[in-house]
């Protein structure tokens, strides 16, 4: 079996004048869940529309588990989707819901209603009508909606927006719920990059239109434990000393602050060294980089190309 479960190439969309979308490429293997990163309007949704088939693509190619999109609905029959909100009645009740939604994917039966609303946790909302949930009850009917033919794909636009911290939980193990039990494959956006990187096992980050960076959990995790941050009260100093020293490499940031880039240094042995050598050593500490803080520092090297190229 093929192990790319999406496949986009060189996908380009424009609206107009504006270039929404340029040359595209990203890959999602079958069992990833893929977090979808990027500043309001770089692209996300446009991205997600084009994938099932909401929106007509212009120029590339997108493979859906196997088969181009645009070509037929056996791909988008396998897939499930949230894009910009849940499209459920508001007039209509939960399980009339997913009643309509079950008539339109050609199942019959009630096992897989049940199965739906008890797998979201909807049990005793299923008389209700959709307009007198609450949002995070809204989100998982969505969800029940999206997931009810079992898809092997699931697409979800911002499927947490909105969410209190406990609805924001209980999203994230209904997602690895479904990932690890179904093995259904996921891409998902979000702007809380604290959570998308706490469900997603690889990332790709979209920057005005463009896939500037796609990495996994495992990439990031190595780019983002950036080593011993050193606290001094003469940096340019501590920097010679650690030099003679061979231990590196490191990063002068300030006239108080060395970063040594390495996870294989000791603490102990860098603080004794510096203050054998006359420096004051008054913090070393472990640093952790977040998705967060590797996401921002790449948009700053972003604004900086930007610039230079407008140049
Ligand atoms: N139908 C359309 N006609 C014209 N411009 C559009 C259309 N759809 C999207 N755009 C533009 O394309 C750009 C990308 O929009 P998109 O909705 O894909 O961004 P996004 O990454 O999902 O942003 P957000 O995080 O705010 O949801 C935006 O500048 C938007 O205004």
């Amino acid at each position: 079996m093929d192990s790319i479960a999406l496949d986009i190439r060189d996908v380009s969309k424009r609206f107009g004048k504006f270039q929404a979308l340029s040359h595209v490429n990203l890959a999602v293997r079958r069992g990833d869940i893929y977090g979808l990163i990027g500043e309001n309007g770089a692209g996300k949704t446009t991205l997600m529309r084009l994938i099932t088939a909401l929106s007509p693509l212009q120029s590339g190619s997108i493979s859906l588990l196997g088969e181009p999109v645009g070509s037929g609905q056996r791909a988008l029959s396998r897939t499930g989707a949230i894009i910009e909100s849940p499209a459920a009645f508001s007039k209509l009740s939960v399980e009339e819901n997913l009643k309509l939604c079950a008539i339109q994917h050609g199942l019959s039966g009630s096992s897989d209603i049940e199965e739906a609303i008890s797998f979201v946790g909807l049990e005793a909302k299923r008389k209700a009508k959709a307009k007198h949930l609450s949002l995070g009850q809204r989100q998982r009917l969505g969800l029940a909606m999206a997931i009810l033919h079992h898809p092997d794909f699931l697409i979800l636009d911002e499927p947490i927006n909105g969410l209190d911290p406990t609805g924001i939980m209980e999203f994230r193990r209904l997602l690895q719920e479904l990932n690890e039990r179904r093995q259904t494959t996921i891409l998902i956006s979000s702007h809380i990059l604290s959570e998308l990187y706490q469900v997603s096992t690889r990332f790709g980050i979209i920057h005005k239109g463009r896939v500037v960076q796609e990495l996994t959990r495992a990439e990031l995790d190595a780019a983002n434990r950036s080593g011993l941050l050193v606290e001094v009260d003469q940096a340019p100093l501590a920097a010679q000393i650690l030099d003679q020293a061979g231990i590196g490499p490191f990063d002068v940031n300030d006239d108080h602050h060395l970063l040594i880039r390495s996870q294989e240094v000791d603490p102990a042995q860098v603080n004794v060294l510096l203050v054998r050598g006359g420096v004051m050593v008054s913090d070393v500490s472990r640093q952790e980089g977040s998705l967060e803080q590797y996401y921002l520092n790449l948009m700053a090297q972003q604004q900086v190309m930007d610039e230079e190229g407008q140049r």
